[in-house]
């Protein structure tokens, strides 16, 4: 991403109560009209951060930049960054179309031109018809949408999002998340978004920031940081992974060798540079490895262990097995379920060495 097109740009912020840095030296670059996602859990400092930003707290040291401007010491009101909270900060008292005039009535624009505004909104956001009812007479995604239009009428190109999806059900939450992505992206607003949900991140980000102990691990795409994450933290945080710690013990033209208790595994070279002796701990992905059923005519091949399967989990999409290999214990996702059915027993588990991601060093 070139610096010219962040819209916010944090630079080695640090924010302290008391003695505990709930962030600590955390720099991230914010892309103007992205869709950017701070993931961690409790805790981590997420709230901090977007709190930062909006000007509800002051970094005891290190800039904030809004539009190429520092605006440490500017207050909340001047920093054209609507904070939106859970319940979407809508004024119950208030018609739709009234929450969504508020910003521009405190302006003093005249009522006609208000109403040609408004009405522009409504159409964008789909609430056409729904100017009269009041924010409890609608469904959260409605909320959510006024929540854009409002911020939206006066200028406002930047919205900050703490976990706004919260109150909601599971199947709400889905749908509301895809409104929110499909509003963000038509109104060409700069979203930032704070989450522990992993799936929600994935799904709805440009980039995602992966926060712990109020530090960035990680800030990539939703690709990156579930495929190729930098450290067992990330992995871990972002779905479920196998982990497995074990030795380089060969370097060939095209793979590593990787000896892990009693078996070896071939890890595809590309992208990597491991010595010989290096200490590597290798992710996979439940989804990653193949379970079939134990015929036997696997064994030559790479990466491929025979062993037997424990417990498994029907999910509707998947079945989730648990299987002993070795002295492993190895997750496997069987995305397929309505084709083999279940699988039991005795079983082969094979793994593309193409689909091993690698750490190298010692993870704690
Ligand atoms: N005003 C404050 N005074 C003292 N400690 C605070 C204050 N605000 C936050 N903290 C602490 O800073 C840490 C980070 O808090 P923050 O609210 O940013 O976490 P979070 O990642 O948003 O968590 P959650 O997902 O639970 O909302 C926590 O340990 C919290 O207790």
């Amino acid at each position: 991403m070139s610096a010219q097109n962040s819209i916010i740009k944090i630079e080695s912020v640090t924010k302290q109560f008391g003695a505990f840095k709930a962030i600590n030296n955390v720099s991230l670059d914010i892309e103007r009209g992205s869709f950017t996602t701070l993931l961690g859990p409790s805790g981590c400092g997420k709230t901090t951060l977007m709190r930062l930003i909006a000007g509800f707290h002051e970094p005891d040291s290190g800039s904030i930049y809004i539009e190429g401007n520092k605006v440490n010491g500017t207050p909340v009101y001047k920093r054209n960054t609507p904070l939106v909270f859970q319940e979407y900060a809508l004024f119950p008292h208030m018609t739709v179309f009234e929450n969504i005039a508020y910003g521009l009535k405190l302006k003093r624009i005249p009522s006609n031109e208000i109403k040609e505004k408004v009405g522009t909104m409504l159409d964008m956001f789909g609430l056409q018809g729904m100017e009269h009812r009041y924010p409890k007479q609608m469904s959260g995604g409605q909320q959510q949408r006024v929540a854009f239009a409002r911020a939206l009428i006066i200028g406002q190109n930047i919205l900050l999002m703490d976990e706004p999806l919260s109150n909601l059900d599971a199947k709400m939450r889905v749908e509301v998340r895809n409104d929110i992505r499909e509003m963000q992206q038509r109104a060409g607003i700069t979203a930032i978004f704070v989450t522990h949900d992993q799936d929600e991140a994935l799904s709805l980000s440009d980039r995602i920031a992966v926060f712990n102990k109020g530090t960035i691990y990680q800030v990539g795409t939703p690709w990156e940081v579930y495929f190729k994450p930098n450290n067992k933290f990330v992995a871990d945080f972002v779905g479920v992974a196998n982990f497995v710690d074990g030795e380089v013990v060969g370097v060939e033209s095209q793979d590593y060798m990787v000896k892990c208790a009693d078996i070896a595994i071939k890890v595809d070279k590309t992208g990597y540079s491991a010595k010989l002796g290096d200490k590597v701990t290798l992710v996979i992905r439940p989804e990653c490895i193949s379970v079939l059923p134990r015929e036997g005519s696997y064994g030559s091949s790479d990466n491929v262990w025979s062993g037997y399967i424990t417990r498994s989990s029907f999910l509707g999409r998947m079945i989730r097995y648990w299987a002993e290999a070795g002295s492993m214990q190895w997750i496997i996702d069987d995305s397929s379920p309505s084709v083999r059915g279940y699988l039991e027993g005795q079983i082969d588990l094979v793994v593309d060495k193409k689909k091993i991601h690698m750490l190298i060093g010692e993870q704690s």
